[in-house]
């Protein structure tokens, strides 16, 4: 039996037409929703597809757009995309593959679609736009904007790698949303996943410690991080990956904040900051992990801290130190931990 709750709320549900919901739900609640009622009811997706807009992905590479230099997705309008496939030759009813990413501001219905197939630079020229590699677009937009961007690709990929059951090797079949995919021979659905990732700026109160892997940019060192394995809580995945990559014990942890990242398959970023004792701080690197890590300054940090882009290499000099950028939440624990560190100063 339903119940008195959860009837109330199917009742307010599905008592709102699609076209009073898209002139109301500017809302956050109204919008959320909405959303809900997108992801799970294939009707109503389809109705949204025909007043949604569209970010566009050649290849798991999204379509920005540059105003004066300052690059944004570039989202389309459901029309203007309906003109602009008839114009490249490409079918209209790829639009019924899009994947709903979310809601914007004015509760219009936000999707992503891969045009992998369609011609690259007829679609670029149409849409007065360019389709950018995820790691180099990260550099040209603004923070706020990266994680629809992020999101639509990591939608997209899953799909594209989620095609058969693992239990019967069966076709799965989407639902329109893109929210899961079913095999109708098991019966198993499944929902876009996400790793658990600890990432944690290890303090000894005056320094902290970085590490680099051996596959990272020259001169790069970041936060340690590491997979959560099945079973651990994040407490436990943290202390572990401290102590296997650089052998210390870490003695408290504090919570910061959390980010999806996704490269190379989704991450689910849990960032903390740790402390160790500051009588136990030789470090012993698991070369396995880390080609180095070690401990870093203040100074060397607030240094690092300031540089906004990767540093040109030059020939013969050995590189210069720089840290993640903004977009990446080990920068937001770089920072905070500097900003700690200024005041303890003052
Ligand atoms: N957003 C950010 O600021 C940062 C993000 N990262 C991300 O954190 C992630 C984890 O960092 P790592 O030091 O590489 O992890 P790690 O220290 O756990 O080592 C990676 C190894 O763990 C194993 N592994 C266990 N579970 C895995 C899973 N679910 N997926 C893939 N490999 C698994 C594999 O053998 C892999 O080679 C990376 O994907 C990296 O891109 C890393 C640093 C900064
Ligand atoms: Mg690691």
């Amino acid at each position: 039996m339903r119940g008195r709750c959860s009837w109330v709320t199917w009742k307010l549900l599905h008592s709102i037409k699609p076209p009073e919901l898209s002139r109301s739900c500017s809302g956050y609640v109204s919008r959320v929703r909405y959303l809900m009622r997108l992801k799970e009811d294939d009707e109503a997706c389809r109705e949204a597809l025909k007043s949604g807009s569209f970010l566009l992905y050649n290849n798991l590479a999204p379509l920005l757009k540059s105003n004066n230099n300052i690059y944004k997705p570039a989202f389309l309008k459901a029309s203007d995309l309906e003109t602009i496939l008839k114009k490249i030759g490409g079918d209209k009813h790829i639009v019924s593959e899009s994947v709903l990413l979310g809601c914007n501001e004015n509760g219009e219905a936000q999707f992503s679609l891969d045009v992998g197939d369609l011609d690259r630079s007829a679609l670029e020229q149409q849409c007065e736009g360019v389709f950018v590699d995820l790691r180099k677009a990260f550099f040209m937009l603004s923070g706020p904007e990266a994680p629809i961007v992020t999101k639509g690709q990591a939608l997209i990929r899953w799909h594209q790698t989620n095609g058969f059951c693992s239990a019967t090797g069966q076709p799965t079949v989407r639902n329109q949303s893109g929210s899961h995919r079913i095999c109708h021979s098991s019966g198993i659905t499944y929902y876009p996943k996400m790793s658990p990732v600890v990432i944690v700026l290890v303090s000894d109160g005056s320094r902290c410690l970085l590490g680099r892997q051996a596959t990272f940019p020259p001169g790069l060192y970041s936060a340690l991080a590491g997979f959560c394995d099945m079973g651990e809580s994040v407490e436990e995945a943290l202390r572990r990956e401290v102590a296997e990559e650089v052998g210390l014990e870490v003695e408290t942890l504090r919570f910061s904040g959390s980010q999806h990242w996704p490269f190379p398959q989704s991450s689910f970023m849990v960032a903390c900051h740790a402390t160790v004792n500051p009588n136990k701080t030789q470090v012993s690197v698991d070369k396995a992990e880390l080609e180095d890590a070690h401990w870093f300054t203040f100074e060397e940090m607030t240094e690092a801290l300031q540089l906004k882009k990767p540093p040109r290499i030059s020939k013969g000099e050995p590189p210069m130190f720089w840290v993640p950028p903004s977009f990446a939440i080990a920068n937001q624990l770089i920072q905070e931990w500097a900003s700690q560190q200024q005041l303890t100063r003052n």
